[in-house]
């Protein structure tokens, strides 16, 4: 039997710091921070977790995972203060080896104290099978969290190796099968760039300066055991309110300029492009189609709009509707993910040649992260601008969708700018990256 109960928090900016910092250091933390800044959740610890067995299925095993919680749950009165965090797996985990461990088949925590924050309150949520410490969930939460000292500022020394000259000869490898197959519109190719320290990164500063340099964007943070995955991704997969949805098609893009002229003719260059116009078009209307049979009153704008974050700004076409009273958030996301702006078009064609051209496992990156309450309402972001990070190590993923128009060379200026989010978290931490190529 689950038990659970809610108080109201108001906490200075240090104890929100030293709160995070402690929950750094259990084996489950959680973060999701939506863009727009209207919700947030902190997942400390975890009274269960679960991980998918397949991508194709990890959708309905979630939901199932998630059905039976809420059958324990001794009352109904919390459903909307309680939710499970995690994320899902971009595609079913294919190689022998890859850097994700315990991550590869997606990862969900029903946290042991959930910390809410929406426009019109704070809680924290205390959740156990047990029976509660202490009648105070403050007291109960401050013994929970180790006791750490204060997080010591880490130097050190970054190196890098990516592969770019090989990632923009896939690239011209998928533009020729673009231009020669007529069934395929678009593919979107991801690299890597292996960052490693000359000692262990500090997960604390990374989440600072992910608050301190990456606004306006969604923030997410899983923290399993010495792994640490975090995105700063703009990009919303599907929020559902009751039987409200909001989704989004988002594709094409161009640089950022700090002069404000600069920006804004970039912007409207962007906004003029055909071939980053096709590019999202191919989103939009995918979207559209499968997204009919699950919802009524679809409003889908004909124009697109710009998604500024700060190293990058996107074509960006909101969309909502409403469900239709079978379906639910997951069914949501498994008819949505991967869309044509992380997978390709058509998928069955693009998915393949993702898995034969990439040479890293996707992991976490690109696919659904979010969180769903007892009541089923939930946000899903696309975690894109990601890494995952081991102790001296991160590996960082950036990706690009690919047109038959598509210059190989720009692809490969594209997916720098869409390493930079975090790379400035690591070279906040420690100063210069030098690069070996
Ligand atoms: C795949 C990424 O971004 C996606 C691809 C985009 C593009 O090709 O222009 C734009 C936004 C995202 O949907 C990434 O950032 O890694």
């Amino acid at each position: 039997m689950l038990q659970a109960r809610k108080t109201a928090i108001s906490w200075t900016q240090a104890q929100w710091q030293d709160f995070e910092n402690r929950g750094l250091q259990l084996e489950h933390y959680a973060v999701f921070e939506s863009a727009d800044q209207q919700a947030a959740w902190y997942g400390f610890g975890a009274v269960a977790t679960f991980t998918p067995t397949s991508a194709t299925t990890a959708f309905q095993e979630v939901a199932t995972w998630l059905a039976g919680l809420q059958q324990e749950l001794a009352t109904t009165a919390l459903r909307q203060d309680l939710a499970i965090l995690g994320g899902f797996a971009f595609t079913t985990f294919s190689q022998q080896h890859n850097a994700w461990g315990d991550l590869a088949n997606g990862y969900f925590i029903l946290p042991r104290f959930l910390v809410k924050r929406t426009s019109t309150e704070t809680a924290l949520v205390e959740l156990t099978r047990n029976n509660f410490a202490s009648d105070d969930s403050l007291v109960d939460f401050e013994k929970f969290l180790p006791m750490v000292a204060a997080v010591q500022v880490t130097n050190g020394h970054l190196n890098s190796t990516e592969q770019a000259a090989v990632w923009q000869q896939a690239v011209q490898q998928v533009v020729q099968r673009l231009q020669t197959d007529p069934h395929l519109q678009k593919v979107v190719l991801a690299r890597t760039l292996q960052v490693t320290n000359t000692q262990p990164f500090s997960n604390a500063h990374l989440l600072r300066a992910l608050r301190q340099t990456q606004t306006a964007v969604y923030h997410l943070v899983l923290k399993v055991a010495d792994q640490l995955f975090i995105s700063a991704t703009p990009e919303r997969l599907v929020a559902v309110t009751g039987k409200r949805l909001a989704t989004a098609a988002v594709a094409g893009t161009a640089a950022r300029a700090a002069d404000l002229q600069v920006d804004t003719a970039l912007g409207a260059a962007l906004l003029h492009d055909q071939k980053n116009r096709v590019e999202q078009q191919i989103v939009v209307q995918e979207i559209q189609r499968r997204l009919q049979p699950l919802v009524t009153n679809l409003v889908i704008p004909a124009q697109p709009q710009l998604l500024k974050s700060q190293q990058v700004q996107h074509l960006y076409t909101p969309i909502t509707a409403q469900l239709r009273p079978t379906v639910d958030l997951f069914k949501v996301v498994a008819a949505l993910h991967p869309t044509p702006a992380l997978g390709g078009q058509p998928s069955v064609s693009a998915l393949p040649l993702i898995r034969q051209l990439e040479s890293e496992y996707r992991g976490l990156f690109g696919a659904p992260f979010g969180y769903v309450t007892f009541a089923g309402d939930g946000e899903f972001a696309v975690a894109i601008r990601s890494m995952l990070v081991q102790q001296r190590q991160a590996l960082l993923f950036a990706g690009a969708g690919i047109v038959a128009a598509s210059q190989p060379a720009a692809e490969v200026r594209e997916t720098a700018l869409k390493f930079q989010p975090m790379l400035q978290l690591l070279q906040q931490q420690v100063g210069d990256i030098s690069n070996e190529k």
